[in-house]
């Protein structure tokens, strides 16, 4: 079979979900590319969205907080065999600062120190190794 190669990749958006230092994850599900690793909320772009809101929307439907998009930490692009995407990280609040995901979703506030033991998509590691830097100099006290 021949598969052609796509011109662009997929454009995906995905939330940083910060809170008290503690991030919102959840395992991929079953069935999904790459089901059983760790991941931030997110998902591609439809038609005529942009990536900011495209986060926004993913982040509300996969957890049901609604979401704040801040500024865009970092945007790069990966080839995964299933795929080639070019993903947008944004740092994310929920709009009710105590509001808490539905438990049926799977996600929970993580620390950071904790992210680090857990197995991500590969291009998640800089952004995995940013976020372990800054809390370093929030918890150094020199
Ligand atoms: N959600 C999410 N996707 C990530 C992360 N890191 C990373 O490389 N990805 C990749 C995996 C997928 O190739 C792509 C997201 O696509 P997806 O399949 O989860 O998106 P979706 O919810 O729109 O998918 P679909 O089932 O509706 O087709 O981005 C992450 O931290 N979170």
């Amino acid at each position: 079979m021949i598969r052609e190669e796509p011109e662009k990749p997929i454009v995906v958006g995905i939330g940083l979900m910060a809170r008290d230092g503690r991030y919102l994850i959840r395992q991929r599900p079953p069935g999904s590319a790459m089901a059983g690793v760790w991941e931030f909320p997110g998902g591609k772009c439809e038609p005529g969205e942009t990536p900011e809101q495209a986060t926004v929307r993913e982040c509300h439907e996969e957890t049901g907080l609604a979401t704040i998009a801040g500024r865009l930490r970092r945007r790069l692009v990966h080839r995964y065999p299933h795929a080639w995407v070019e993903l947008f990280y944004f740092d994310c609040t929920t709009a009710d600062p105590a509001a808490e995901p539905r438990p049926e979703t799977g996600f929970r506030w993580v620390e950071v120190q904790e992210l680090l033991t857990l197995t991500f998509p590969g291009a998640n590691e800089p952004i995995l190794e940013e976020l372990s830097n800054e809390a370093g100099r929030t918890t150094d006290p020199t």
